[in-house]
């Protein structure tokens, strides 16, 4: 099968994507209209035939089999032995999810029940610090336990009504310094979030912020809150069972924001924008669960990218939101992604054949366009790039502003596929240079154009939107996981930097000797302690 995908790429590598076009519903037939957003792939040199091969290994690998026993609660994490039901947290209509023959529904929306409790008591002033109502919420979290609520709090900024909202993630001292230098200790609420409660960078953080209100508030405990698997440990870190707020293991710690690790989020926007989001995700997983491939949105977002990294090498992919508040959303779906989809054997332990999950990096447009659109446009490598874009904007008045970002957007995906060739290059350069040089300058003015993009429009970025988007690209991950014969729900690939870590600490505090270790790192690690450490 990938063999015949390859044979289709030779096949078609010279052609150029606007010549489909020739094709007049060529825009219509190769778009996905669900949910009322629009996923364009027009713009890619995918066609009729190639889509049916990528179709065929979805039912090659049995992706409809494997959906269904993701959302029927089989343990589908085999290395880890654990269920992936992150799709429960958001399943709001209550149908029974069982896991171990057990029903996970009255639990997950008794939980939620208790965050909207505690949120609107935040919010409303009837939960107080020392010094009265809450101001500041600080999350400390790190990778799932920070990304996604975080990423969600900038997109939904318009919707703040809250506390102001502040996340930490980073074990350098700078990211909470900053942070608590804008809080005051009598307002603020601590929410440390931590799926496992034993991550090296949230446990320091915590107790830096356990620390600092200590200095001014005297029973710390009564504002702090915590959003664990872990409740023993909560416990132990003198937090009251009523503000920990738990879940179990089948929520990987990527796809945790639908539940208590939304919390900040839940405050900041509120627990009716928090269901509104929850809605989103569960419209997406219906969508998911029944469309026909065909028309299923998460599933031809994931034989597109497969297409492009897998089929014809392109190793990297840029997710570029024309959204500005979605700015986190590329740094989200590295985490999503990369950590889902980067391994390097498949479920039974063999090499891959092909190549795992893509890079992904990305910036707001219309920011990256004048920083690394360049190597797009003209670079030796492609880069198939993700534009999404919002049909209207929050911003009254500014609506002529919304117009120019949206045109810019689909000038990108517009130049990438035409480009422009050296006749009219010249004419671009004609009459300010002659001869030799007229044909050096027009050289540089050439770009190559045929470099495929998709586009997610939508309407507007509100609350069920964004649970639409984000829903779509964790079950894009789920469908590339499954034909790549991947584990997405496991991620040992962070643990030998965790266990090295925690043994050149003492070598770094000066207590034990850097003999043993490798040169460099003996050699760094004298520099940094000459210098300051
Ligand atoms: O929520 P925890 O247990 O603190 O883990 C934080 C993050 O660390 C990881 O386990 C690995 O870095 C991520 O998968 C996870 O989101």
């Amino acid at each position: 099968m990938w063999d015949d995908l390859k044979s289709r790429a030779d096949s078609v590598a010279e052609r150029r994507i606007e010549t489909l076009f020739e094709d007049a519903g060529r825009a219509r037939d190769f778009s996905v209209s669900a949910l009322g957003m629009l996923f364009d792939y027009a713009k890619t040199n995918i066609d009729a035939p190639t889509r049916d091969a990528l179709i065929a290994l979805l039912d090659k690998a049995d992706v409809a089999g494997r959906r269904e026993a993701m959302f029927s609660g089989a343990p589908i994490n085999e290395t880890e032995g654990r269920a992936v039901l992150h799709t429960a947290l958001r399943n709001l209509d209550g149908g029974a999810v069982t896991v171990e023959r057990q029903d996970v529904m009255p639990g997950v929306l008794d939980t939620l029940g208790r965050m909207e409790d505690f949120a609107r008591k935040v919010r409303s002033g009837a939960f107080t610090g020392q010094g009265g109502a809450i101001t500041d919420v600080v999350n400390i979290g790190i990778g799932g336990s920070d990304l996604g609520p975080a990423m969600a709090a900038t997109a939904l900024a318009p919707y703040h009504d809250g506390p102001r909202c502040h996340f930490v993630s980073n074990v350098d001292p700078a990211d909470i310094a900053d942070v608590l230098a804008s809080c005051d200790p009598e307002t603020t609420l601590v929410i440390v979030a931590s799926k496992t409660f034993t991550t090296i960078e949230t446990m320091t953080n915590a107790r830096t912020a356990k620390a600092w209100m200590g200095q001014a508030v005297s029973d710390t405990g009564a504002q702090f809150a915590a959003l664990s698997t872990a409740a023993d440990k909560t416990a132990d870190f003198g937090i009251a069972p009523e503000r920990v707020f738990g879940f179990e293991d089948w929520v990987g710690g990527r796809y945790s924001m639908w539940g208590p690790i939304g919390l900040s989020l839940m405050i900041a926007i509120g627990p009716e924008a928090f269901r509104a989001f929850l809605r989103g995700g569960e419209a997406m997983d219906r969508h998911f669960r029944a469309a026909p491939w065909q028309q299923n949105m998460p599933a031809m977002l994931a034989l597109v990218g497969m297409w492009h990294n897998q089929v014809l090498g392109h190793a990297t992919r840029a997710v570029l939101p024309y959204d500005n508040r979605l700015a986190r959303l590329p740094a989200y779906l590295q985490q999503l992604e990369m950590e889902s989809n980067g391994k390097r054997v498949s479920m039974d332990g063999e090499e891959l054949p092909y190549e795992s999950g893509p890079v992904v990096w990305g910036e707001p447009g219309t920011n990256g366009q004048h920083a690394f659109y360049q190597l797009i446009h003209q670079g030796t490598r492609v880069v198939p790039c993700e534009f999404l874009v919002a049909a209207e904007g929050h911003e009254e008045g500014l609506e002529h502003q919304h117009r120019l970002l949206i045109a810019n957007c689909l000038a990108q995906s517009e130049a990438l596929m035409k480009g422009r060739d050296l006749d009219e290059a010249r004419e671009k350069v004609a009459g300010k240079f002659e001869g030799d040089e007229l044909e050096r300058q027009a050289r540089h003015r050439v770009f190559p154009g045929n470099r495929p993009s998709t586009t997610l429009a939508y309407p507007k970025l509100d609350p069920e939107t964004l649970g639409k988007i984000i829903a779509l690209y964790e079950h894009r991950v789920f469908v590339e996981g499954a034909v790549l014969g991947i584990n997405s729900y496991d991620q040992w690939g962070v643990e030998l930097g965790k266990e090295l870590a925690t043994a050149l600490q003492p070598i770094v505090d000066g207590e034990e000797s850097a003999d043993g270790k490798d040169g460099s790192t003996a050699q760094l690690v004298g520099f940094l302690r000459a210098n300051g450490t």
